[in-house]
């Protein structure tokens, strides 16, 4: 069973503080959820999980090690004049033990480029990728490895709206099939509520809820976090979603 525990983290940026007393325990096998306002201190909690910021308390990981860590951020490189296919072989190689590629490791490259739908892009040169499809081989490239605990941000950002579900879906599945911890900073709650069943929700420097989404995401937890009004309702399917009402200022004016 693998588990992140963050015990009492803290991050600031010179004097200024912008996470403190961050306390939780995420499980592996299904998608979680950090959500927030811009600025709230996503990407920084990532940074801080990573190792590549420093600050008060501790990372725990249980049944993986630090090496099992990826995270992909939001702003990902694409420059290199390398094809699709050398970049994910390039990915798994970073762990190191040489370029002489196993059969093993053959069939990792080309079952991650199957899962996210991109084994027709292998041959294209990365610069000459749209936005979407930069997006699709940075969260192949992050996965190859088949790491246990995985930090994405906003990793649906480009895609368009089938994409986004497709590649959700994937995810959820390479949590449960690789019991892997897998935490998405996501913007659209609908989609939040849809696909990942535990939230994170980031807001005043604190974790102000953590736990299974629906009971995260109520009306009031979305107007403290975004200032929003809004009702979260279900669809004649019965899947949750949420209504937005307007913003909570003008509502109450
Ligand atoms: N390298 C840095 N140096 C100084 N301040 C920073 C740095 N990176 C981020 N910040 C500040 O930290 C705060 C949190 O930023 P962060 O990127 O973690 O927010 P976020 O929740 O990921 O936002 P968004 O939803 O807009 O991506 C912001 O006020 C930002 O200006």
């Amino acid at each position: 069973m693998v588990n992140l525990t963050l015990e009492r983290i803290g991050a600031r940026y010179g004097r200024r503080e912008i996470l403190s007393d961050a306390s939780a325990r995420v499980q592996g096998g299904v998608l979680t959820a950090l959500v927030g306002a811009n600025a709230a201190g996503k990407s920084t909690l990532f940074r801080r999980i990573a190792g590549h910021l420093r600050g008060a308390g501790h990372v725990r990981l249980d049944g993986a090690g630090h090496n099992d860590l990826r995270y992909m951020p939001q702003d990902t490189g694409m420059s290199a004049a390398l094809t699709v296919y050398e970049s994910i072989i390039l990915a798994l190689k970073q762990g190191g033990g040489g370029w002489r590629l196993s059969s093993a490791e053959l069939s990792k490259v080309d079952e991650t480029l199957r899962r996210f739908k991109i084994t027709h892009l292998a041959d294209q040169q990365l610069p000459e990728l749209s936005g979407g499809q930069r997006q699709a081989v940075s969260i192949a490239q992050t996965l190859v490895s088949r790491p246990k605990v995985v930090l994405m941000d906003e990793p649906t950002s480009a895609l368009d709206l089938n994409r986004q579900y497709e590649v959700l879906e994937a995810l959820r599945l390479y949590a449960k099939e690789n019991d892997a911890v897998m935490v998405l900073a996501l913007h659209d709650l609908n989609q939040v509520m849809r696909c990942c069943a535990h939230t994170m929700a980031l807001g005043e420097s604190r974790i102000q809820a953590f736990g299974p989404t629906l009971e995260v995401l109520t009306p009031d937890m979305i107007r403290r976090l975004y200032g929003i009004d809004s009702r979260v309702e279900r669809c004649s399917r019965g899947c949750p979603m949420m209504i937005v009402d307007g913003p909570a200022d003008l509502v109450s004016m």
